[in-house]
């Protein structure tokens, strides 16, 4: 006798499926109706790194591009990614916190579409125009948004071994300098190099400047030295006094984790 198929059963998982994809896709179609509106997500079509990407001489690996994002698509970005499940946010400190994209742990390794389903179709097509755009040598698999209270920054440190050495930090909200360390002992004196990392700009740094550290520190304002790399393309001067947002900042960041095999 053929084993009889209970078709309620069958109907009823399916009907389950359907309604978490639903769910799912609501919860991100609610923003970027229309898509991305005022970005280029597709490459340039010169086939190089986009024109617009100043490489910072004084460290190999390091380059900054002014306005990766258009302004509109930048605010619907970051209502986006703030209203982010509260379960994928974890507090830092009381001046930061920080979201990994569809709840996944950044430690563990990239499981392909297992983790890829958790995100948004926005972050998706992000993640696409970062290699689209040649900013990231392969596109990246995993993003982490850090929320930073106005005076809030990060101790130096390196990213580690866990992703590959090909970052970008896409700055939403607030500006604030980043300055690059030496990768081992005291971190005293003056940094290799500082960015002023602006907002709808994005900032990239591969092999050497990955190996560096990075960190951002707690003030009210930074202060724009000689080594502030993309000082003299935003007008400023050594000296230059440059206030944090009183909103603090969001930024975003595109990483690539290795994959289980
Ligand atoms: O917020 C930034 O621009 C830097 C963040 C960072 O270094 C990190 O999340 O590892
Ligand atoms: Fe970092």
């Amino acid at each position: 006798m053929a084993p009889s198929i209970d078709v309620r059963a069958l109907v009823r998982a399916a009907k389950t499926r359907e309604s978490e994809v639903t769910s799912t896709s609501e919860r991100h179609d609610r923003f970027f109706p229309d898509g991305f509106v005022d970005t280029t997500l597709d490459d340039d079509g010169c086939g190089v790194a986009s024109e617009k990407s100043i490489p910072i001489a004084t460290v190999d690996g390091l380059s900054y591009e002014r306005e990766w994002l258009g302004e509109r698509d930048a605010d619907e970005l970051e209502r986006a990614l703030l209203a982010s499940p509260s379960s994928w946010w974890t507090s830092w400190s009381n001046a930061r916190r920080v979201m990994n994209a569809g709840g996944n742990a950044p430690s563990q390794l990239f499981r392909g579409e297992e983790d890829l389903k958790h995100f948004p179709a926005y972050l998706r097509a992000l993640m696409r125009a970062m290699v689209n755009r040649k900013t990231s040598d392969a596109e990246p698999n995993h993003v982490l948004v850090n929320e930073y209270e106005s005076r809030g920054g990060i101790t130096p440190h390196s990213d580690g071994a866990v992703y590959a050495e090909d970052v970008s930090i896409l700055t939403l909200r607030g500006t604030a300098l980043i300055e690059f360390w030496p990768s081992e002992g005291e971190i005293t004196g003056r940094p290799i190099a500082s960015v002023l990392l602006e907002p709808r700009s994005v900032l990239t740094y591969k092999g050497t400047a990955y190996r560096l550290r990075h960190g951002i520190r707690e003030t009210d304002a930074d202060v724009v030295t000689e080594e502030t790399a993309n000082a003299r393309a935003l007008g400023l001067n050594p000296g230059a006094r440059v206030e944090r947002n009183p909103r603090g900042r969001v930024s975003v960041v595109f990483v690539r984790k290795r994959t289980v095999v």
